[in-house]
C-alpha cells in the first residue's frame, strides 16, 4: 500500500505523478518510493538535508489557532516547499492510559484526522495513541481480529470499552433477534405474578381486551424493550478458547441476568395502564394501576370484613412510585386512628421490612376508603406466590431456609424493639424483592389501624403469637422444599438441618410464653456468620458490578453535546465556522470520529477510534494529533484539552 491517495484523480493514474505524496509531507520520505508508490517523490531527496529556516516547523503553529492553509500559508505548502521535515512535537505530550502524561511524542505518532483511515506507514502508528501501551502485555486488550473479519465478541467488547479491539465489520446479527417473545396484547414481560395467565377483570377497573382478556397496557407490546436483543453470551461450546489478555463480555459489563432484571423492574416501575374507571388522583397519588390480578379470594377476615384492592400509584410530592393498599368502606371517623399507627409504623426502619409511608382517607373511590401507602418493589412476589404455587419450590434450599429465617428475625426484632407486634405474619404478606432470597414483611400497620379501637389487644400476647406464625410460616417452605405436608410432630422425619428443626420448634413450643429474640437467635447464632459472609460477597458483587457501569453515560453525554453543536445552520454560514475560523476545528473532529475512510474510500466503522478519540476528548488529555480537510490541503495540529474547550464554550454559546 503506497501514500495517501485521496488527493489523486483514480480515473487518470497519470495524475498521481503530479500529486505529491502525503508520506513525504508528514514523515519526509515515503519508504515505497522505490516499490511502485505512484506519487510525486521529487523533494525527497531534499528531505534529506532539510533547510530549517524553510520547514514548517510545528513550533511555530498555535495549536488551535494556527492552521495550515496551503493555498495561503507560506510555511506549509504542500507540493511546494522544497524541504519538507516532521514537526518537532518534543514537548506534545501524549496520551497514556491510567498514568501520567509525559512521553514525547514525533510527528509519526500524529493520527491523520481527515477523515480517512488508511495502513500506510503514518496511519499503521495508530498505536501511538498510546505509546508505552504493550498490547500483549496487557490483561485488558484485545488486539486480535478473529478469522475473516467478523470481530469477535471480546473485540466487540474491547471495543465498547476504548481498549485497541478493532471493529471492521457488522456485528453479527442475533439469533433472536426475530421474535418477540411476547404474546401480544397482554401483561407481557412486566413480571407481574400472574404474568401470562390471563386474569379476572378486577373490579370494574380496567378496560380489558376482549380477545385475550388482558388488560389494555401502555406502552404498547410492540414498543417494549425487548431483553433479548442483547447479545446473549455464547453457548459453551462455542465458547473461543481466550488468550490472557483477552476478555469476554461478561466480565466486561454487568452480568447478563442483573441486567435483565434491573431492566424489567425499571419496565414493570414504568408501566402504566389506561384510567379506566379508576380516579385519576387518591390523596398525593396518580397514574392508578390496578396490582390485584391474583386469582385466589381475598382473606377478609384480616382486613375486618372489609375488600381491599392494590395499586402502583405516583407521587404527586416527590415523583416516585409506590404501592398502595386500599380498604374499601371502612367508615372511619376518628383521625387518630390513621395518624396515631401511622406515627408509630412509619418510623420502623429495617432492611426486611417494607417502609409505611402514608396512611389516609379518602373519598375518591365514592367510598370512605383507608389507603396505606408504602414502598413499591417491582416484580416483587409474595413467598406465597414465589414457592407456595404450582411447583415454582424448586428453586428452594436448605440455605435459603436460614436466610429466609433471619431476615424475618430481623423484622421481628426491629417490631418488638419498637413495641410493636407483626400481627398477621403469613408467606402472603411477606414479599421477595430481589435475588438472591431477599425478603421483605410488607402490609405493616394495616392491622394496627383497622384494630385501632379494640380495647382487648394485649401486646405481649400478640408479639408471642408472632413467633407461632413465624414458625407456620418456616413450615409451610420446610413443606415445600421437602415435598411434603403434615403436622409439626412430623418434623423429625423432615431431611432438613436439625439445627434448623430446633430453631422451629422453639418457635412453636407453647410451654414458653415468654419467647424473645435474644434467646431465639442464640439458637442460630452459628448460622448467622455464614448468612452474614454470603451477604458481605453479594455486596461486594454488586458493588463490582455497578462499577463496570459506572461511566457508561459519560460518553453519551459528550456524544450528545457534538450533536447539539454539529450541523447547526449557523455552522453553514458564520465565518467562524468556515477553514479559517476558529470552530472548523470542530467539523474536522467530527469527521474525523465518526466520518473515516479507508484509502479506498470505503466506510471505516471503527468503534475502537471512536471510544479512543471520545475518551481522550473527554478527559480533555494534551496529547496533539492531526486533523486534515478532505482535500488534504489544510491541516490542524491541536490537542484534545484545546478541542474540548473549544467544543464546552461552543456549546455554552449555544446554550445562551
Ligand atoms: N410493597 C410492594 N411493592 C410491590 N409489590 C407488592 C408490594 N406488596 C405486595 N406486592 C405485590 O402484591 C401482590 C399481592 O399481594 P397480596 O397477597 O397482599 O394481595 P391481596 O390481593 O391483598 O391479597 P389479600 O386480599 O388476601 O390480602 C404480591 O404478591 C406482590 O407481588
Amino acid at each position: 500500500m503506497t501514500g495517501v491517495l485521496s488527493g489523486a484523480d483514480w480515473s487518470r493514474p497519470d495524475s498521481f505523478k503530479d500529486t505529491q505524496c502525503r508520506n513525504i509531507i508528514i514523515h519526509g520520505y515515503c519508504k515505497f518510493e522505490n516499490e511502485g508508490c505512484q506519487f510525486n517523490h521529487g523533494n525527497s531527496k531534499e528531505t534529506e538535508n532539510p533547510t530549517t529556516e524553510e520547514a514548517p516547523v510545528a513550533r511555530s503553529m498555535t495549536p488551535l489557532n494556527v492552521k495550515f492553509n496551503a493555498k495561503t500559508s507560506s510555511s506549509f505548502t504542500p507540493g511546494k516547499s522544497p524541504v519538507v521535515r516532521s514537526p518537532d512535537f518534543s514537548t506534545a505530550p501524549s496520551f497514556q492510559p491510567g498514568g501520567p502524561v509525559n512521553e514525547q511524542t514525533t510527528v509519526s505518532d500524529v493520527p491523520r484526522g481527515n477523515g480517512t483511515m488508511s495502513p500506510t506507514p503514518m496511519n499503521s502508528n495508530a498505536a501511538s495513541f498510546a505509546p508505552s501501551f504493550n498490547p500483549y502485555a496487557s490483561e485488558s486488550f484485545t488486539p486480535s481480529v478473529s478469522a475473516g473479519g467478523i470481530p469477535s465478541s471480546q473485540e466487540l467488547v474491547g471495543a465498547m470499552h476504548g481498549s485497541n479491539a478493532s471493529i471492521s465489520s457488522p456485528i453479527p446479527s442475533n439469533p433472536y433477534a426475530s421474535s418477540t417473545g411476547l404474546p401480544s396484547g397482554g401483561m407481557v414481560g412486566v413480571g407481574h405474578p400472574m404474568q401470562g395467565l390471563p386474569p379476572p377483570p378486577p373490579s370494574g377497573a380496567l378496560p380489558m381486551n376482549p380477545i385475550t382478556q388482558f388488560p389494555t397496557v401502555y406502552p404498547p407490546t410492540h414498543s417494549v424493550l425487548q431483553y433479548h436483543l442483547y447479545a446473549p453470551d455464547p453457548p459453551p461450546h462455542l465458547k473461543i478458547p481466550l488468550k490472557p489478555n483477552e476478555r469476554t463480555p461478561e466480565t466486561l459489563f454487568i452480568n447478563n441476568h442483573l441486567r435483565d432484571r434491573l431492566v424489567k423492574n425499571n419496565q414493570t416501575a414504568l408501566q402504566v395502564f389506561p384510567r379506566g374507571s379508576l380516579p385519576d388522583i387518591v390523596g398525593d397519588y396518580f397514574g392508578l394501576v390496578p396490582m390485584d390480578f391474583h386469582n385466589r379470594t381475598s382473606d377478609k377476615k384480616r382486613y375486618n370484613g372489609h375488600d381491599n384492592s392494590l395499586y402502583k400509584v405516583f407521587s404527586n410530592l416527590d415523583g416516585k412510585i409506590y404501592f398502595m393498599r386500599r380498604i374499601h368502606d371502612v367508615k372511619i371517623t376518628d383521625v387518630s386512628q390513621v395518624s396515631k399507627p401511622f406515627q408509630v409504623w412509619s418510623k420502623i426502619r429495617a432492611a426486611n421490612i417494607t417502609v409505611l409511608k402514608d396512611s389516609f382517607v379518602t373519598s375518591a373511590f365514592n367510598d370512605t376508603s383507608l389507603c396505606m401507602v408504602f414502598d413499591y418493589y417491582p416484580q416483587s412476589q409474595s413467598l406465597y406466590e414465589t414457592y407456595g404455587l404450582n411447583n415454582s419450590a424448586s428453586s428452594l434450599n436448605q440455605e435459603m431456609l436460614w436466610s429466609y429465617l433471619i431476615q424475618l428475625t430481623i423484622a421481628l426484632q426491629t417490631v418488638h424493639h419498637e413495641g410493636l407486634a407483626l400481627n398477621g405474619l403469613d408467606w402472603k404478606k411477606v414479599i421477595v424483592t430481589s435475588d438472591p432470597a431477599r425478603i421483605k414483611v410488607t402490609d405493616i400497620g394495616v392491622f394496627d389501624t383497622l384494630n385501632y379501637h379494640n380495647e382487648g389487644r394485649v401486646l405481649h400476647k400478640e408479639q408471642q403469637q408472632t413467633y407461632v406464625e413465624l414458625a407456620e410460616l418456616m413450615m409451610n417452605l420446610v413443606h415445600k422444599l421437602c415435598g411434603t405436608q403434615g403436622p409439626i410432630e412430623n418434623l423429625n422425619s423432615y431431611h432438613i438441618d436439625p439445627l434448623f428443626k430446633s430453631c422451629v420448634q422453639y418457635l412453636f413450643d407453647s410451654a414458653n410464653d415468654n419467647k424473645n429474640i435474644e434467646e431465639f437467635t442464640k439458637l442460630f447464632a452459628p448460622k448467622l456468620l455464614s448468612v452474614i459472609n454470603s451477604l458481605q460477597f453479594n455486596g461486594e458483587y454488586l458493588e463490582q458490578q455497578l462499577s463496570r457501569e459506572l461511566e457508561n453515560a459519560r460518553l453519551f453525554r459528550l456524544i450528545c453535546k457534538l450533536n447539539a453543536i454539529y450541523g447547526r445552520l449557523e455552522s453553514r454560514i458564520d465565518i467562524n465556522w468556515a477553514e479559517s475560523g476558529e470552530k472548523f476545528p470542530i467539523i474536522l473532529f467530527f469527521d474525523y470520529v465518526f466520518h473515516q475512510k479507508d484509502d479506498t474510500g470505503k466506510n471505516v466503522m471503527d468503534l475502537t477510534h471512536v471510544l479512543r478519540c471520545l475518551n481522550k476528548l473527554d478527559a480533555g488529555v494534551s496529547e496533539r494529533f492531526m486533523l486534515v480537510t478532505p482535500d488534504e490541503m489544510n491541516c490542524i495540529i491541536i490537542s484534545y484539552k484545546e478541542l474540548k474547550d473549544l467544543i464546552d464554550s461552543t456549546f455554552r454559546s449555544l446554550t445562551q
